[in-house]
């Protein structure tokens, strides 16, 4: 199976991607949206301003981790399965790939450091609970990926879809 983990701070456009991508890598492809799988108490947290830190983030981990190997229980392997979540540090990324062959699962980092763009973008992006406030925060726990497909977050949205689908159609 061919697991791709749309990965970047708040606000680089994990779900924007993932959305657009999704119905358009042929039938059958899954999008497991990380935000979905936080314990409430992590919602809470994020949405009172305070970031999340190590220990918040094992049992949601855990989670996503647990959720892709029952895809990949049910899933015919042609289909690709597109992950979005931060996974913003290596131990992180390790947890999400237990379990997993080397090179089935393939982080596509969306890059972007401009502080300023992804407060305006978090501000203009109505009912979430995630606050422009904690961008400092994402970019301070961020641990830049090795090995990782490497996209510039501040391209257009569409060029940035066409990319992946055409990363994950060579892949199939
Ligand atoms: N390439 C882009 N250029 C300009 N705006 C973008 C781009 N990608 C996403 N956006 C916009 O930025 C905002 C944040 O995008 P999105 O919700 O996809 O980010 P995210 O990484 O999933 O954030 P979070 O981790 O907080 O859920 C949205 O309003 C989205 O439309
Ligand atoms: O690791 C984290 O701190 C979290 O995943 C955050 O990135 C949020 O889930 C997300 O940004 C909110 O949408």
């Amino acid at each position: 199976m061919s697991i791709a983990v749309v990965m970047g701070v708040s606000g680089s456009g994990k779900s924007e991607l993932c959305r657009r991508v999704v119905g358009r890598v042929g039938l059958g492809a899954r999008w497991i949206e990380g935000d979905d799988l936080h314990p409430p108490e992590n919602i809470a947290k994020m949405a009172s301003g305070v970031p999340l830190d190590d220990r918040d983030r094992q049992p949601w981990l855990k989670k996503i981790n647990a959720r892709l190997h029952e895809v990949k229980g049910g899933a015919s392997s042609e289909c690709p399965v597109l992950v979005s979540c931060s996974a913003l540090k290596e131990s992180y990324r390790e947890k999400l790939r237990e379990g997993f062959e080397e090179g089935e699962v393939t982080f596509v980092w969306l890059h972007i450091s401009d502080e300023a763009e992804l407060q305006a973008r978090l501000t203009g992006r109505s009912q979430h609970f995630m606050p422009a406030s904690l961008v400092r925060s994402q970019l301070e726990a961020l641990e830049t990926p090795r090995g990782c497909v490497r996209l510039d977050a501040t391209r257009p949205k569409e060029e940035l879809a066409q990319i992946l689908i055409s990363h994950l159609s060579n892949r199939l």
